[in-house]
């Protein structure tokens, strides 16, 4: 600014002021609704396309399924090979692996089992499996959603490890009264769910149901490592054996349900008091003794044979009118 003389810097700076004053109204009245339509616009265009976007994400979601993100394929040699001993299985025996995925279980399954049959819903990797098993009359692979297929009529066994979202679906399948074939099980589930499913508390009656007719322990943990890509959590091995002798009638399932539901509203108190509503003070006193169980004991602390026992007292000594509904 040295050589600027003063007096016409402040003249120009008044001039451009004076300028910018009077085209201002002049440039909001001719340009700027225009400017603010073009931006509406743009805005309007944009939400538009992102809902787009999303009815799209949508239509693929529903058309592969939600269960397809659920392809945590079994990579670990050792982990496969103990996994599969770990079943027992004979040349005689029928396996069903669900969710077969590329065969890593499948395979070796068919030198142990008699016959397997691989159930997978993802379109490639049924074509994968298909070419791979050609030819060899011990497997059957079947394409479809396992919670929409029928399960086999002969005894069978499931060794597989299974897409963890439908863990629930799955095990009702095989332990309901659809699963009357189903005999012995190694599945490969979520950690969390395998502690769930074998803690000695419960309060799930359908899960006090299932463990009436079934032994659920679970076995040794896999780290999510071994799998590709890696699920969130570890997993676990959960194996299901049929129990011999159910510790109540199989057609007894929905009045066991309704009577667990019962006790299991207050699941904290003693045994003695969740009772009252169906029996009376005399029945209660011979169905504990009977069962083993203590004035003390709570709801949540009774073993499957003392549920299975006060069940039973329940059928044979009190009028069907008094037993809980299902
Ligand atoms: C956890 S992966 C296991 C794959 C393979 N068994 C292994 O261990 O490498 C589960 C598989 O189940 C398949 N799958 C998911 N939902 C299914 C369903 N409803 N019915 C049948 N298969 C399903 C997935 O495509 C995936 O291949």
């Amino acid at each position: 600014m040295g050589n600027v003389c003063p007096f016409s810097y402040c003249a120009l700076r008044l001039f451009t002021c004076a300028l910018f004053n009077f085209f201002l109204p002049f440039f909001r009245r001719r340009h700027m609704p225009a400017f603010f339509l073009f931006c509406e616009k743009l805005t309007k265009r944009e939400n538009h396309m992102r809902k787009q976007n999303k009815k799209q994400g949508n239509a693929r979601a529903h058309k592969s399924g939600p269960n397809f993100s659920a392809q945590h394929l079994l990579h670990h040699p050792e982990t496969i090979r103990q996994f599969i001993r770990s079943a027992r299985l004979s040349s005689s025996d029928t396996v069903l692996d669900i969710g077969a995925g590329k065969g890593s279980l499948t395979f070796p399954l068919a030198d142990q089992a008699g016959k397997v049959i691989a159930v997978e819903m993802d379109a490639e990797f049924v074509r994968f499996l298909r070419a791979k098993a050609e030819g060899d009359p011990r497997i059957r692979i079947i394409q479809g959603d396992i919670r929409l297929l029928r399960l086999p009529k002969e005894a069978f066994h499931v060794v597989a490890n299974i897409p963890f979202s439908i863990t629930t679906p799955i095990l009702e399948k095989l332990l309901g009264p659809e699963g009357r074939a189903f005999q012995r099980g190694m599945l490969i589930i979520e950690k969390g769910a395998a502690r769930r499913l074998t803690q000695t508390e419960m309060v799930d009656p359908r899960l006090l149901l299932w463990r009436m007719h079934f032994v659920l322990e679970m076995r040794s943990v896999i780290p999510r490592t071994h799998f590709a890509p890696p699920p969130r959590v570890d997993a676990a091995v959960l194996r299901i054996e049929r129990r011999e002798r159910p510790l109540i009638p199989i057609q007894q399932g929905a009045r066991f349900v309704g009577f667990a539901k019962l006790l299991l509203r207050e699941p904290r108190i003693a045994a003695v008091h969740a009772l009252k509503g169906i029996f009376t003070p005399a029945q209660i006193k011979a169905s504990l003794k009977l069962a083993n169980v203590d004035r003390e004991q709570t709801v949540l602390s009774l073993s499957m044979e003392q549920w299975a026992s006060l069940f039973c007292s329940m059928l044979q000594h009190v009028t069907p009118h008094r037993w809980p509904k299902g």
